[in-house]
């Protein structure tokens, strides 16, 4: 459940008076969501359709300062054609506010569901909209550092530690050891960089059957590597849940739709292999350190790290070199 904090009425009724969009009809939290607090309002302005928004209070995991990157972000992409939604601004024009030392931002609510078992058709589509996100920033003046890149993954490791590991699964600090080396000696430079989503998991993006509606929750959006996010988004769409069943149709489906707006280099193709690794170490360490040091009485379950570990294996295995070559 992801609502840490309580706004009452009146306070609620006067947020969304400072955000000009009406008077407001219902507010209810939402449940789904682990970093920030959410509400679905209605509000009516006049005689107009009553219309819904998002509202997302910032909890101590995203830093205030990040805020005008991904909320400008937001607008520059929805200018831009993307699936993505609008934010609202205040009367004074200001993208957040702030209630009780907390920042704020209203957000426009698009229709759409998220899926669990994705069809190759809908995998299509989703390669498709990061791929008009990435060609869209591409004009987005701002840049962000990628505060969760391979020197946070060995930190998180790290601060696991060899015995912690272990205990999740007793090859995993050989593992990871093995593979912290090789991405970092391997690491590509060189290759196409812009801004990247670098969370695009199927309860990231809405859908209504074949169409993506929104693409939403960019709070780990940054400056990196374009293929580092088609290695992300494959990591996260195109095997069960818990990593042991990977379906090729579903990865073919995702390229293709991704390269139907804008097609892989050469050496973008040639990095995947080495970025579907990071993308699978990225989910590991943050799950690994999530698994062990949150307290049994947290409000939210943390996710497997072992459903992450499959997945690099996956990867990492000389069966699946060829899992990213150009078919012919
Ligand atoms: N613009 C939107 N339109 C419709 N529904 C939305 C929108 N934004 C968020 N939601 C709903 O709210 C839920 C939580 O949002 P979000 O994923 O951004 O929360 P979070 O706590 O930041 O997430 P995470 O757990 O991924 O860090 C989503 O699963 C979705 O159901
Ligand atoms: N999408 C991430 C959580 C947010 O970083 C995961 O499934 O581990």
């Amino acid at each position: 459940m992801a609502v840490y904090t309580r706004i009452g009425a009146e306070d609620m009724a006067a947020i969304v008076d400072a955000f000009d969009v009406g008077t407001l009809l219902s507010a209810k939290g939402i449940a789904e969501g682990v970093s920030n607090s959410n509400w679905l309002l209605e509000a009516q302005r006049g005689e107009d359709e009553p219309r819904r928004y998002i509202l997302t209070m910032y909890e101590e995991r995203t830093d205030v300062e990040d805020l005008p990157f991904f909320l400008d972000l937001l607008d520059h992409l929805a200018a831009n054609d993307c699936p993505v939604p609008r934010t609202i601004h205040d009367r004074e024009g200001a993208s957040h506010r702030f209630h009780e030392g907390k920042a704020l931002a209203l957000i426009e609510f698009l229709p759409g569901v998220s899926v669990s078992e994705p069809t190759p058709g809908q995998a299509r589509s989703v390669g498709a909209a990061l791929a008009k996100v990435h060609l869209a920033a591409a004009s987005f003046p701002q840049r962000r550092t990628n505060t969760m890149g391979l020197a946070r993954w060995n930190q998180l490791l790290t601060d696991c530690g060899e015995e912690g590991l272990n205990l999740i699964h007793p090859e995993l600090a050989r593992i990871v050891k093995r593979e912290l080396t090789s991405l970092t000696l391997g690491w590509p430079l060189g290759l196409p960089e812009g801004v990247v989503h670098a969370d695009l998991f199927p309860d990231n993006v809405l859908m209504l059957g074949e169409e993506v509606t929104g693409l939403i929750d960019f709070y780990f959006a940054c400056t990196d590597i374009l293929a580092y996010d088609v290695a992300v988004t494959h990591a996260a769409w195109c095997f069960s849940d818990d990593g042991t069943r990977f379906d090729p149709e579903i990865s073919r489906a995702l390229l293709e739709g991704y390269e139907s707006v804008r097609p892989l280099s050469d050496e973008e193709r040639a990095a995947l292999p080495l970025l579907a690794r990071a993308a699978a170490m990225r989910f590991l360490s943050t799950r690994a350190y999530d698994w062990m040091n949150t307290p049994e009485d947290a409000l939210v379950t943390p996710k497997d790290p072992l459903a992450f570990a499959r997945r690099l294996d996956f990867y990492a295995s000389a069966e699946n070199r060829d899992l990213f070559a150009k078919e012919a």
